[in-house]
């Protein structure tokens, strides 16, 4: 069995050697002549899976892809040639969150803001949406919520409209798939027209995809001397050839790496291993925790004086987003982007620090963390 496996995806010779050759591939440039022995196709955002892709390929029988949105993946033309394919949902959905609440931390600091007093709208309220909720929950900070996929198929979901979610959110944060056409289509959801709704300062966090919000559009917008707004991008239009002008008015530029930690990637491997095996009828052989390497720190003492306020100090230990925006000012021009992609410096989510204590408040499990056995 022949399997083809981007180069950025972690542990994958370990987790797909038990199936056969493991063959890795550059996966912006990843060519149709390159895969046409492959049995097995795993790959990253940054490869479209289509017909083009596939033509000369006549043997392949699952498709794999190691992250959570799929719009790089023509899904019908591999129904239509009988090919399996799976993305995995939620693998770097915490690595999300994380990289939003630095974000928000990050901007609380920088002017001066009370969290507590904000507003916090979360448009597409999926894996990613429901725990930024829970987190933020945890904070003691309000929100509004909006999906109307899940307001039409659940009663009692707290559902509020985007248009009117624009006019009273204080700080908007999107996690909605990239959906081009239709009724719920996200391509350009924020536009110069919804943006002329939003309050002159509420700040703007996508970490979602980069069309969602029309980059020309927003340019426009924080170019007026009117507008006030913080803004928080990981995704971009026309990545990687992204709209640099936007730069100087972002507050924190990172590239796409919001899912980078190492858990999010790896797990993302681990379960494209799993539904593999399920489709060879294999054994499981490999299981991640096995995998992942021993973190930096371990285990932490608290004391029965942590509260809230601290909680910023301690998600720093672990990851501090400004870290990602000076290495993105520093190195895009000189690297580019994907290079920053591929060469991001190790982060671990919230849940490799084991926190001990006689008395550990509910709000840091409902942040991730773990508590120590
Ligand atoms: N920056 C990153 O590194 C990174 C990492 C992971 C995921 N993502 C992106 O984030 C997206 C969301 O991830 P997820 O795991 O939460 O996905 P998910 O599928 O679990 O949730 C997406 C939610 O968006 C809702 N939705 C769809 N159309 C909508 C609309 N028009 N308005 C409001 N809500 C709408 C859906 O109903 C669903 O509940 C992914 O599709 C991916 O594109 C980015
Ligand atoms: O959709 C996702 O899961 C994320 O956007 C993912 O982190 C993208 O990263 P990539 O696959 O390009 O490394």
């Amino acid at each position: 069995m022949r399997i083809f496996a981007d180069e950025n995806m972690p542990l994958v010779q370990q987790f797909f050697r038990q199936f056969g050759e493991v063959s890795l591939f550059d996966g912006r440039n990843v060519s149709a002549a390159q895969l046409q022995d492959a049995d097995i196709l795993l790959v990253r955002s940054v490869s479209n899976v289509n017909a083009q892709l596939l033509q000369h390929n006549t043997k392949l029988r699952f498709v794999g892809t190691a992250t959570i949105g799929m719009d790089h993946i023509d899904q019908s033309y591999l129904a239509a040639r009988n090919i399996a394919f799976s993305s995995a949902p939620g693998c770097n959905a915490q690595s999300v969150v994380e990289y939003v609440l630095s974000s928000l931390w990050c901007l609380a600091d920088k002017y001066q803001w009370q969290l507590a007093d904000k507003t916090v709208g979360i448009v597409g309220v999926g894996n990613i949406g429901s725990r930024l909720a829970k987190a933020l929950q945890a904070l003691n900070i309000k929100l509004l919520l909006c999906d109307p996929l899940r307001a039409r198929n659940e009663a009692d979901f707290n559902h509020t409209d985007f248009t009117q979610l624009c006019t009273e959110a204080d700080i908007i944060s999107f996690h909605t798939p990239l959906i081009n056409s239709g009724s719920d289509a996200t391509k350009h959801l924020l536009n110069a027209q919804t943006l002329a709704q939003l309050k002159p300062d509420c700040a703007l966090i996508n970490a979602s995809r980069g069309a969602v919000i029309d980059n020309n559009a927003l340019l426009q917008d924080l170019s007026r001397a009117a507008t006030r707004r913080a803004v928080v991008l990981d995704v971009w239009e026309q990545e990687p050839n992204i709209l640099t002008a936007l730069l100087p008015y972002v507050d924190i530029a990172t590239a796409h790496i919001a899912g980078h930690s190492i858990e999010g990637k790896a797990r993302g491997t681990e379960m494209l291993y799993q539904r593999c095996a399920a489709l060879l009828q294999q054994p499981l052989q490999q299981q991640l925790q096995q995998l992942l390497p021993v973190p930096a720190m371990e285990k932490l003492q608290i004391s029965a004086n942590f509260g809230l306020p601290d909680v910023q100090n301690l998600a720093r230990l672990l990851y501090d987003v400004r870290r990602d925006d000076a290495i993105l000012r520093h190195y895009l021009q000189s690297k580019g982007f994907d290079w920053l992609r591929k060469s991001y410096p190790p982060r671990r989510e919230f849940s490799s620090l084991q926190l001990c204590g006689k008395v550990i408040p509910d709000f840091l499990p409902q942040l991730g963390f773990s508590l120590a056995q």
